[in-house]
């Protein structure tokens, strides 16, 4: 019998679009997406993607994976952290890049956490994590995607908005996790 479709929440098209880029022809589940608007939580990261996980779960009838992402400035001790979309919204990458103008220390950590339900009454929510480190500089690039033209991965000369979306997808904070997720289900699911 074919296994159950896993739904993966998330109103970013996006990230959609980066995780079926990731996963390839050879990943032998199906993913589908729904496009619901999940709560904007606050907390600690890993926190964050359990509660919200556990909310896209009661949207769905089955198992379930969710991600959120952080962009964490250094010289910010780690903020803005998840709750960069609202700064991005408001002040736009030129703006990010802005903000670090007073400090020395430009680097910066995005961390992409998916966590997984698998949609029945005992299971649990676990967490797969993966994070580039980088720095934030003045924004070059396409502009489709959040803050990829103001952050540049370590050890490239490039914007991740710059780099070809293969090539950020073979280094990103999303690859990294999504490798673990991945794994785990080939093994589990
Ligand atoms: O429905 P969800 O999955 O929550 O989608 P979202 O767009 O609300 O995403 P987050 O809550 O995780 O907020 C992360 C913010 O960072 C942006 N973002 C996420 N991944 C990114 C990436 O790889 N490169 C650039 N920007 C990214 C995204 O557009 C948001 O503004
Ligand atoms: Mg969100």
């Amino acid at each position: 019998m074919m296994a159950k479709p896993i739904t993966f929440v998330t109103g970013n098209v996006k990230k959609l679009e980066e995780l079926v880029a990731i996963l390839g022809t050879t990943f032998p589940y199906k993913i589908v997406n729904a496009n619901i608007e999940l709560s904007e939580l606050q907390g600690e990261i890993d926190e964050i993607c359990i509660k919200k996980c556990k909310e896209a779960v009661k949207h769905v009838n089955g198992p379930v994976i969710v991600e959120d992402t952080s962009l964490c400035f250094k010289a910010f001790g780690g903020l803005p952290g998840p709750y960069i979309k609202w700064f991005l919204n408001s002040v736009g990458p030129e703006g990010l890049h802005k903000m670090l103008l007073g400090y020395n220390d430009k680097s910066a950590e995005a961390v992409c956490t998916f966590a997984y339900h698998p949609g029945n009454s005992t299971g649990e929510v676990l967490l797969f994590q993966g994070r580039t480190e980088g720095e934030i500089v003045f924004p070059r690039g396409s502009r489709d995607f959040g803050w990829d033209p103001c952050f540049q991965p370590k050890g490239y000369e490039k914007t991740y908005a710059e780099l070809p979306k293969s090539e950020k997808n073979k280094i990103s904070h999303r690859y990294k996790a999504l490798k673990q997720l991945q794994d785990y289900l080939i093994q589990n699911y």
